[in-house]
């Protein structure tokens, strides 16, 4: 299976804060989810994987090509979709199809039109004045009209409303049917990813915790609930958190095989969310 992109030993030295020797791989045809707790990096990881900031150490390759002999080539592939000041001041989306096709070889204006049809965008309302979902909406066309074969989102979902969010979903996985595409998306929702998304990987502090397949989460990790008494030095070992109640303890794992045999039918064994794994790992993975 081919990856699309490729971090190896990535490091970012900011000021107060650490992006540390992260391994990223982003596998083509796929949904990859990022997520990571606020300030965990992933902007900063998302620039990097567009050129918009240089690593100080480690190695970024998109398609197996390098940005310093490939910028053009690489950019022609991919499609940034984000909210913030992607359009200039005052310009509809006709202005914008007139500055922003002739930059790509593989720009198609049939294709253009279709997706504004589809999102219902107004072409020649300035793009400054659109929602916050219409703008989304609006640099996704973008992307898709240059036939962008991977399409990195910064939190593409944030701050729309519950349909809007669902349509853009069901729209993502839409754009999936052709199987070359390639998906990569920052939330804060992990119920989004949940739904659409094949691949996880998770910062945290600026490190990476994980990068699996969503089957792999599921079937790695486990919320465990049981009584209190259950609960000292050794059988607390067999978890990465727990947290205690009056009513009883709940506790993620990593290791459901060594749960199961220290307390066989006394404890309650779920599946956990990703909100669960994020919320128990915000301290990273650390064994009681
Ligand atoms: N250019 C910069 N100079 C100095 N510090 C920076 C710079 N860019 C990012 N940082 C710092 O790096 C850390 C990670 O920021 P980043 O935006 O990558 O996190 P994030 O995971 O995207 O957060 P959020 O979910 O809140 O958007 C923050 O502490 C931020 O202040």
């Amino acid at each position: 299976m081919e990856n699309v992109v490729e971090l190896k030993n990535v490091t970012k030295n900011f000021k107060g804060f650490s992006i540390k020797n992260i391994d990223v791989q982003v596998k083509q045809g796929f949904v990859t989810g990022f997520i990571g707790a606020n300030g965990a990096g992933k902007t900063s990881t998302i620039k990097m994987m567009m050129n918009l900031l240089k690593p100080d150490a480690g190695e970024v390759k998109l398609f197996g090509l390098d940005y310093r002999t490939h910028e053009k080539e690489i950019k022609e592939r991919i499609g940034f979709v984000y909210d913030d000041n992607v359009f200039f001041e005052g310009l509809n989306l006709k202005d914008i199809k007139r500055i922003v096709g002739p930059a790509y070889k593989q720009w198609d204006d049939t294709l253009f039109y279709r997706y504004i049809e589809q999102f219902e965008l107004p072409l020649n309302k300035a793009v400054k004045t659109f929602s916050k979902g219409m703008q989304m909406k609006a640099s996704l066309a973008i992307a898709l009209s240059h036939h962008a074969e991977l399409i990195i989102m910064d939190e593409p979902t944030a701050g729309l409303d519950p349909i809007f969010r669902r349509e853009l979903l069901d729209l993502l996985q839409e754009l999936m049917i052709d199987g070359n595409r390639t998906i990569f998306f920052s939330s804060h929702i992990t119920t989004d990813l949940d739904r659409i998304a094949d691949y996880i990987v998770f910062i945290q502090r600026g490190e990476l915790v994980f990068n699996q397949s969503i089957h792999d989460v599921a079937e790695n990790y486990a919320l465990v609930k049981g009584g209190i008494d259950l609960l000292d030095r050794d059988t607390e070992k067999a978890f990465i958190h727990v947290q205690r109640a009056a009513t009883g303890f709940e506790a993620l794992t990593d290791n459901i095989k060594a749960v199961k045999s220290i307390f066989g039918d006394s404890v309650i064994i779920e599946q956990a969310s990703l909100e669960d794994i994020m919320y128990y790992l915000k301290g990273g993975i650390q064994h009681v």
